[in-house]
Formats: C-alpha cells, structure tokens, sequence
C-alpha cells in the first residue's frame, strides 16, 4: 500500500486546547513496499503518526491517502475493509492472557477472513502452519500451544510481531517493536520483520527508539519533533549532527544504557531502551 499524507495536523481529543497538536502539518509520501523508520525524542508524535496512518485519529486538518483513497470521505463498510489492508501494532501486542499462541497469532488474520472462519479460527485453530511459521521467523516457534499469559514480556512482543506478519496485511505499521528485547534478539526480530515484509512487498513503518537499529535496517529514517517533521532522509544521509538537534534538549535519550535483561517482562520491570 502507497500513502500521502499532506499538511496533516492532529489533536488528540482528550488533549487541554492550550496544548500544542500532536502532529502539526506533516507531509510525508511512502511508496508501495518502502521501509520507513521514524525516529524522535519521547511525545515527538510517534505513536500518533502510527494511529493517523492506520485510520485511528482522523486529521484536524489535511489530509491523508492510502492507495489514492482518502479513507474518511469513505462509507464506514469501505473503511472498516480498507482498515483490513493495513495492521497496527503496539507497543504491548493486546494478547488475551488465556488464549493459546496459535490463536492469537491467527487472530491476526480475522479482519481479511468471513466471519464464519473467523469463528471457527477462534475455536479451532486450522492454519496452525501459518502460525508456527511465522512464530519461527522470531524464534517462538515452540510456543505455538503454550498461553499467551505463560510467556515472558520478550516472548510476547515476539508473538505479537509474528501476528503482524501473519495478518497479511499490506502496510504494517509497528510500534516500537524491540522494548522488551536484548540486543541480540532485537537485531534477529528487525531483521526478521523486514525480511518478511520485503518479500511480501509490504509497506512497513516501525517506530524506534534505537536509532542504530533504525539506521542499520531502514533504507529512510524521519525524524520527528514537536509534532513536525525534522528530516526524512535515506538512512545513509542521517548524521550525528542531525541526531544531536533531533534530540536536542533529551539527549540522555540518545544515550546508551544497559541493555535489558533478556524478555524481560514488559509490565513487570522498566525496560531501560537504548533512546529512551
Ligand atoms: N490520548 C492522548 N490524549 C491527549 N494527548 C495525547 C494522547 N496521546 C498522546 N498525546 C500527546 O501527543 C503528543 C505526541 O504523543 P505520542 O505518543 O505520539 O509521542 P511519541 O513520540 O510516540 O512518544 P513516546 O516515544 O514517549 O511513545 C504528546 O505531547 C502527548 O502528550
């Protein structure tokens, strides 16, 4: 999926009306199965960049495109199938705690299936192939049946990158995906994720906090502050200088820190991140 976003402003709905817009007049075009990393010091607009792409924050102003289609001037049908096409996934992936791994990788799947082999998926697992191909591309292969309340934080936000890839969808738009993960794991999954979104010629747009990950694996890094764009550059073009304005004042962001211990559990200990 291609997307143009242009002049958009964002207001959380929830925000004071003194407070500035989350994102505040972004342009941006992302061709059809490009790999985008968007970098930026902690309330830079990340998250929302994610939510406006994935149709979940609608734009105060401007406006976006997804394959050429605004998805707000669309009938709420048309919008919840074009929802479908694209998969958002956050930071904590929202596994039910009681449900298998294989289910919840195949619920990934839900939105591009009829709701008949939606159901039965949910009560009985048929495309356990699928899932356990996708849980091996992170090296949780071995957790197809175990409950997804019975893994570390690591683990789950492993499972979680597995259901993104098992959803088919054709933009991904990932959120912080390597939180919970050691370095060496965090290398493995972004590999991993890129890989497979190249092969399948998946657009992906993954927010980091690790700015070497994003330069090692990202062809193009943005850079986000304040809401606005600071620079959208191929990954090769990113200098120390621009990294130093870009986190001008939270500098200690930028700063290495003791990698977390291995899957260390998300809720359980703070997850010290390398940009943070
Ligand atoms: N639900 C919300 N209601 C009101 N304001 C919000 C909401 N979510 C985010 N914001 C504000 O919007 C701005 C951008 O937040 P966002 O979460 O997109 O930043 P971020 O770059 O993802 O940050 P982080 O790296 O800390 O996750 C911040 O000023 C934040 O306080």
């Amino acid at each position: 999926m291609k997307l143009r976003l242009t002049n958009a402003t964002v207001r959380h709905p929830a925000a004071r009306t003194s407070a500035p817009a989350a994102l505040r007049g972004l342009g941006l075009a992302v061709a059809q199965g490009e790999q985008v990393a968007v970098i930026g010091p902690s309330g830079a607009g990340k998250t929302t960049l994610l939510h406006l792409l994935a149709c979940a924050q609608r734009p105060a102003a401007g406006s976006l495109q997804l394959d050429d289609t605004d998805p707000w001037a669309l009938p709420r049908g048309a919008l919840e199938r074009l929802r479908g096409r694209l998969f958002l996934a956050p930071q904590v992936p929202p596994l039910p705690p009681r449900q298998r791994v294989v289910t919840a990788v195949l619920a990934g799947r839900l939105p591009h299936e009829s709701l008949w082999a939606s159901v039965r998926s949910l009560v009985l697992p048929t495309d356990t192939a699928l899932a356990e191909h996708a849980l091996a591309r992170f090296d949780v292969a071995d957790k197809l049946f175990d409950r997804v309340d019975r893994l570390s934080g690591g683990e789950r936000q492993r499972v979680g990158l597995a259901r993104a890839l098992a959803s088919q969808a054709s933009l991904l738009l990932v959120d912080e995906p390597l939180s919970a993960l050691d370095p060496a794991r965090a290398q493995q999954a972004l590999a991993s994720l890129t890989q497979a979104a190249r092969e399948r010629g998946a657009t992906l747009i993954a927010t980091l906090h690790q700015v070497d990950m994003a330069l090692r694996h990202f062809p193009r890094v943005i850079g986000l502050r304040g809401g606005a764009l600071a620079f959208d550059l191929p990954s090769a073009q990113v200098t120390p200088a621009l990294l130093h304005q870009l986190y001008a004042q939270h500098l200690e962001e930028l700063a290495p820190t003791a990698p977390p211990a291995p899957d260390a559990p998300v809720a359980a200990a703070p997850v010290p991140m390398q940009c943070r």
